[in-house]
Formats: structure tokens, sequence, C-alpha cells
């Protein structure tokens, strides 16, 4: 299902926040979201999956408002795996956190169906928890609770993902290991991303989010340009498609661009033009 959000605005104790934010995930697409810390992208996620409402502006999942839905029928659309806290799991086992996901589909008195017992052991098998699926989510490790949150979203059966730093807890292969799935899931996805390689790697389309504009988006190749990683990240990197198809960013021997002290050197706002890139006079 496509996701679509059309000039959000938002501003969280007299402070703007996201400043007239436009962006698109195509059905089945997956597009990444990125940008230095504070510049906005959780609370675009927290706007999108409908926990904080916009100023201004509008968030389209599908052809509706999700403002305007019935919350369940906006629960049922969106699954979103945030940054893990252990906290809050209540002494559920694994196998129950992953039912969770299937509390939208519910109504007030009905009861687990065959149809939820096979999205709940689908997405325990997909995300390869199945071994520890009986134990309490709380012992597992950082990585393991992960794929287990991820299985939850999964057993949900959304229209759209939302993920927030889905990556972080992961060794090497685990990380590629959850791309592919992602991917293979075929779910329109917006994914937050730190790591840039991922971001590459898992992503149909970046969106850079600086200060809270979109100051740029597109295919990787056009978006991660030398100008944009160091006006907007500050390090001095290029990024180039290698033989073997991996886009792969080269940061410099001495990445921090602007100050030996490592201070980013800032340029203006910016903003996407009409193609997609940035507009580089800042207007
Ligand atoms: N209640 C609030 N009042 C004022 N400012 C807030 C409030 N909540 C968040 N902010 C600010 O909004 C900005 C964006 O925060 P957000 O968490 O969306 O950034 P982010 O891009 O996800 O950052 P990170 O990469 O560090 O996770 C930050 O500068 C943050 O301090």
């Amino acid at each position: 299902m496509k996701l679509t959000v059309d000039q959000v605005h938002v501003e969280l104790e007299g402070t703007p926040v996201l400043q007239g934010v436009d962006l698109e995930v195509l059905p089945g697409s997956v597009v990444g979201l990125v940008g230095p810390n504070g510049s906005g992208k959780s609370t675009l996620l927290r706007a999108v999956y409908r926990s904080l409402r916009p100023t201004r502006g509008v968030v389209r999942v599908g052809e509706d408002d999700v403002w305007r839905l019935a919350p369940r029928t906006a629960a049922r659309r969106t699954a979103a795996v945030l940054q893990d806290a252990a906290g809050g799991s209540g002494g559920l086992s694994v196998r129950e956190i992953v039912e969770l996901g299937r509390t939208p589909h519910h109504g007030l008195i009905s009861r687990e169906s065959t149809s939820d017992r096979q999205a709940v052991s689908d997405a325990i098998d997909r995300c390869g928890i199945s071994p520890f699926a009986t134990r309490e989510y709380a012992s597992l490790s950082g990585g393991e609770r992960q794929r287990v949150l991820l299985a939850r979203a999964l057993a949900q059966q959304p229209r759209l993902l939302v993920l927030d730093e889905l990556t972080n807890h992961l060794d090497i292969r685990a990380r590629f290991e959850l791309l592919d799935l992602i991917r293979a899931t075929g779910v329109s996805t917006l994914a937050v991303l730190h790591d840039l390689d991922l971001a590459a790697r898992l992503c149909d389309l970046i969106v850079v989010l600086d200060h809270g504009r979109a100051v740029a988006a597109g295919p990787v190749l056009d978006v991660l340009t030398p100008e944009v990683m160091r006006e907007v990240f500050g390090v001095e990197a290029s990024t180039a498609r290698h033989d073997d198809g991996v886009v792969r960013i080269a940061y410099a021997a001495s990445p921090l661009a602007g100050s030996v002290a490592g201070a980013a050197c800032r340029g203006p706002a910016r903003r996407v033009t009409d193609s997609g890139t940035v507009d580089s006079a800042g207007r």
C-alpha cells in the first residue's frame, strides 16, 4: 500500500521539529529515512504510525488520511518496529509477544482463530526465532529481541512497515539476514537507518532529513552525493556503484568536514527540487 506524507509540520513545545516534509513510499518499495541526530526522523515515523498528530499536513496510507481512520483500521494497516526496550514485556514469552501482533484483527470478544495461529507461526518461522519461542522475551539478547519485534509486526500482516533503527543490536550477518527478510516481505517499508551502507543496500530510494526538512530524495547515488555528505552529515565521502552492483560509501582518510576539531560544517537549510535533488543554492 502506498504511503504519502504531504507537507507535514510538527511543532513540539513551540519548537518546529518537522517543517513541510513530503515523501512517498510506493507499494512494495523500501524507502530509507536518513539524517543526522535530531533531524526529525523518529518524529516523522511517529506521525506516520499515528502516535503524534502533525500540526499541519496529511499522512495517507493508501488513499486514507491515517488521522481520519478508526484507530483499529489504522493499526491493521501499519506496523511499527521501534527501538527496543525490554521493559514493559510483563513476563510474556516470545510467542505471546508475537501474538500481540494479531490484536488489531480481533474484536472485543473474538478468540484466536486458525488464521491468527497461522500468521503467528509464519512470522516466527520467517524471523528464525522458533528455537526460543517459549523463552521469556526479557531474557533475550538485544539482537534476538529485534527479531521478535519484527515477527510481531509481520504477524500483524500490515500493508506498511515502519522501522526505526531495526539493525542497531544486530551482528553483521544478522543485519544482512534481516535486510533480506524485509525485502522478501514485499510490504511497503519506511525505515530509519543510521548506517548509510545498509541504507544503500536495502532501499529503493533514500530521503535525507536535516533540521526537520527533507533536503534530498531519490536513488542512493543521486542523493548521497559528496555535497550532501559534507553539508548534511559533516563528513567527506563519495558514493559509487562497484562492479558487483553494490553501492558503497568511501570515507576520506580525514572524514570530518569543516574543522579539525570535528564540528560539522553545516550549510544553509536545503530542500528537494522538483527533480528530487538538492537545491545547492539553498533556495
Ligand atoms: N517534546 C519536545 N519538545 C521539544 N523538542 C523536542 C521534543 N521531542 C523531541 N524534540 C526535538 O526534536 C528533534 C527531532 O527529534 P527526533 O527524535 O525526531 O530526531 P531523530 O532524527 O530521530 O534523532 P536521532 O537520530 O538522534 O534518533 C530533536 O532536536 C529533539 O530534541
